[in-house]
């Protein structure tokens, strides 16, 4: 029987709620923040870069999280970072993960948005070729810049539409950016077929979820930890299988939750609320996804069986075709039973 941090390292995955430029290794950023010496308050440094990623709260990550963005300035940079963050995903044994972009934030910054999708979308096809990982796109609105960029980034996802576009969501604060705003934009994104997948209940409580839900049509939450406040929420969650996006140690660091030992985590899983375990940001947060299957794997008690039943239910939660459901669920079953005979 191999330990558990073996086998975890070796198990098929999929990741569901990941940020592109959340993900820039420090090996990247220092790369990029070379690329512009001396004009970002980024450190080149990856020790410098470890304390710089140290939060005092929610606002202070965003800050932290828009001066990264400020290191992407033009179409060369989003490839490297693409293909660099596929990379790393498909050494971690991803077989397909959901990438939050965020095009009104590059756009912002000057880079057209033709020239953003472009390098998405030759970075990603490249990553099925170098490393036989699928990618598909969230495009979110970053909400702390309110109703024009939910304007830009719907106009964006349907003009340009890019292959691996799949689903639409909302990102950022959630105190003082109230979801109910932003219906006319959902609307129009799930009428062009898009995934409503809105960030909710992550540094607000469960009435943030109940708008989501109700306002914006959400079919999964980001984060909805808060939804364990909310027994009536909990259950409507676990009757509809609405599965939540949940990140842990994301949760800690940017100080949503205490520590890691008060993580709702286990009461969504008593309450039977599919959950899928995700990394959100992983440099920024010292970790990889494989740490967060072992970090629930702590907090839920897991054996190899347990945990590989955690990433065949981030496998029902994809929005992959059925299929490559099955596919990647019988590479997760056929790893377990040789890892666990
Ligand atoms: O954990 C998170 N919660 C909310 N937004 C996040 C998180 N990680 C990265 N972003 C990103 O923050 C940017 C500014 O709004 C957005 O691009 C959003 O995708």
């Amino acid at each position: 029987m191999t330990d558990l941090p073996t086998f975890i390292a070796g198990l098929p995955k999929v990741e569901l709620h990941v940020h592109h430029v959340g993900s820039a290794s420090p090996r990247i950023v220092a790369e990029l923040a070379a690329r512009h010496e001396g004009r970002s308050p980024v450190p080149a440094d990856p020790e410098a870069l470890a304390d710089y990623f140290a939060f005092r709260d929610f606002a202070h990550f965003i800050e932290v999280y828009l001066s990264v963005v400020d290191l992407i300035r033009d179409a060369d940079d989003v490839w490297l970072l693409t293909h660099e963050v596929a990379r790393e995903l498909a050494r971690q044994q991803v077989r397909y993960a959901e990438l939050t972009v965020t095009p009104y934030s590059h756009v912002h910054r000057g880079i057209p948005a033709p020239a953003f999708c472009e390098a998405i979308e030759d970075a990603r096809k490249r990553a099925e070729a170098d490393f036989g990982i699928a990618l598909r796109w969230c495009f979110d609105i970053p909400g702390e810049a309110g109703l024009p960029s939910a304007e830009e980034t719907l106009r964006i996802a349907l003009d340009e539409r890019p292959d691996g576009l799949i689903s639409f969501g909302l990102g950022g604060p959630e105190i003082g950016v109230p979801r109910p705003q932003f219906k006319p934009y959902f609307d129009q994104a799930r009428a062009a077929g898009l995934r409503s997948v809105p960030h909710a209940g992550e540094t607000t409580g469960p009435e943030t979820i109940w708008d989501a839900l109700r306002d914006l049509g959400a079919e999964r939450i980001g984060h909805g930890i808060s939804a364990a406040l909310d027994p009536t929420l909990l259950a409507h969650l676990a009757e509809r299988r609405i599965p939540l996006e949940v990140c842990p140690t994301s949760n800690v660091r940017t100080r949503a939750v205490a520590s890691i030992e008060e993580h709702p985590l286990p009461q969504l899983v008593e309450a039977g609320v599919l959950v899928s375990i995700n990394s959100d940001d992983p440099p920024m947060f010292g970790t990889t996804l494989n740490d967060e299957y072992a970090v629930a794997a702590r907090l839920l008690h897991l054996d190899p069986a347990g945990v590989a039943a955690l990433a065949r239910d981030a496998v029902t939660a994809a929005f992959l075709e059925p299929g490559e459901k099955a596919r990647i669920s019988g590479e997760i079953d056929a790893y377990a039973a040789a890892a666990t005979r």
